[in-house]
């Protein structure tokens, strides 16, 4: 495997995931969303956000009035699909520890979709890293600092990127500014997919 990109602490693996594994992977998340289909999630201040969101694994994360949290059950009350074994494998590849993730978050970028600056801290221990695969278009990645603020770095990722937050960056804020809607043919509706692999300790 080839060394990866380093920014602020960040991993970035340009192109770890080849064109058959990456359609390979979206079959299995239509499979996952067959199962836990996507929401429209608000925000704990009722701000609706503009990713639509589903999970895999034990435990998903979800996001309404009562808060940000890991639950069990999709906000229907179905349990959720297990982790692709790509993205597991994916995991295991670059996340340097010896410990499966709990979690899979997959968020879905439509045009115009947006992340804001934030930081993945409802895990309960920064101990773990998060690793980030991204599918489809292009999406700008802004990488900042453990405290709110202060300079930043963008990067534009593609399909088949995988980036590691671990270390110094696993507490940095972060967030995704815009995509560049219909830069890929990956997906032939269009839009950016973007799957978190998180240890819930
Ligand atoms: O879409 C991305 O690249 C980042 C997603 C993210 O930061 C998150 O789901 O917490
Ligand atoms: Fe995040």
């Amino acid at each position: 495997m080839r060394e990866p990109l380093k920014i602020k602490g960040f991993a970035i693996f340009k192109g770890l995931l080849d064109q058959e594994t990456q359609a390979e992977l979206v079959g299995d998340l239509r499979r996952v969303a067959a199962i836990a289909p996507f929401v429209s999630p608000v925000t704990p201040s009722g701000k609706p956000m503009s990713v639509r969101m589903t999970s895999a694994g034990r435990l998903g994360w979800v996001t309404d009035r009562r808060g940000y949290r890991y639950q069990k059950q999709h906000p229907d009350g179905m349990e959720w699909p297990p982790i692709p074994a790509i993205a597991l494998d994916v995991w295991q590849q670059v996340s340097g520890v010896d410990r499966t993730p709990d979690c899979c978050l997959v968020n879905y970028y439509g045009e115009g979709a947006r992340m804001g600056m934030h930081q993945d801290k409802d895990e309960g221990s920064f101990d773990w890293p998060v690793v980030s695969l991204s599918l489809g278009d292009e999406g700008l990645f802004r990488m900042g600092n453990p405290e709110r603020g202060g300079k930043t770095e963008s990067l534009w990722l593609q399909s088949g990127d995988v980036v590691v937050m671990g270390g110094v960056a696993r507490p940095a804020f972060h967030g995704v500014d815009r995509i560049r809607f219909g830069s890929s043919r990956l997906l032939p509706k269009g839009g950016r997919i973007n799957l978190t692999l998180r240890v819930v300790a």
